[in-house]
């Protein structure tokens, strides 16, 4: 059998990574992993458990106690903290503003990146995993790594058409900004592009050419191993 496809896809909040990384794994058979997901429950298992998320020594000590199970299936990937459904209390602001704090604590992240190698590891046919460092880090060998960039206008606007209007443009675009800075300026494994990433802009891509982008870049891939 061929060796498991590993296809890495990184970039900045709202440039499109779970949809094209959802679509690209539907398309070619792969499982689907979202690392941001995974930052997401441990920062809210922290808030939940009344954790102060402003000291890393705490967030450090707790980081072993959760235990986190992300779904691999594009479809409906789903995950779970202690055996309970978060996929709809990951997505709170309270969580948005939290989760830059508790994933830049080098313990989340090692804990978090033992879960993703293992996650490849259990996929047959490869996965397509979406994060911030998952073509530096986590998989510096995969088989394509992608870097997704757009203009923090189209980032926001798609963003605020997703709150219904709940949150204005220029309020969006101000906090997607400030977690990018947050994301990329810390010690461990910042937000990067790596070395050897194709880089995607998808301002102005629609999401089905930002996909067909993706596929034939890794069916090239795979034609030539
Ligand atoms: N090429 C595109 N054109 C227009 N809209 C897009 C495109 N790609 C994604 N979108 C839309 O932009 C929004 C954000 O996309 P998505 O959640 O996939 O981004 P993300 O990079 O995973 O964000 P985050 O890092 O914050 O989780 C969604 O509403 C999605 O449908
Ligand atoms: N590989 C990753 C993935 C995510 N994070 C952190 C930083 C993000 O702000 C946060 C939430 O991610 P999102 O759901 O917006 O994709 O999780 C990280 O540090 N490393």
């Amino acid at each position: 059998m061929e060796n498991p496809v590993i296809v890495a896809i990184d970039g900045p909040s709202g440039t499109g990574k779970s949809s094209t990384s959802r679509a690209v794994a539907a398309k070619l058979g792969l499982n689907y992993l979202d690392t941001g997901a995974q930052y997401r429950a441990i920062t809210w298992w922290m808030l939940s458990n009344g954790i102060d998320v402003n000291d890393p020594v705490a967030v450090a000590d707790a980081a072993g106690k959760p235990v986190i199970v992300a779904g691999h299936d594009p479809a409906a990937p789903g995950i779970t903290v202690d055996g309970t459904d978060a996929s709809g209390p990951i997505r709170t602001q309270e969580v948005t503003a939290a989760v830059s704090a508790v994933s830049a604590v080098p313990e989340v992240r090692a804990r978090m990146v033992e879960l993703q190698r293992a996650a490849a590891d259990t996929s047959p046919a490869g996965i397509v995993v979406e994060g911030r460092d998952i073509g530096t880090t986590v998989f510096p060998n995969a088989t394509v790594k992608i870097f997704l960039t757009a203009s923090a206008e189209a980032r926001a606007a798609r963003r605020s058409g997703e709150l219904n209007g709940a949150q204005s443009v220029a309020d969006t675009r101000a906090a997607l900004i400030k977690r990018d800075a947050a994301d990329s300026g810390r010690k461990t494994s910042p937000l990067a592009k790596a070395a050897d990433a194709v880089e995607v802009d998808t301002t102005d891509l629609t999401l089905d050419q930002v996909i067909e982008c993706i596929v034939t870049l890794v069916e090239e891939k795979r034609a030539t191993r």
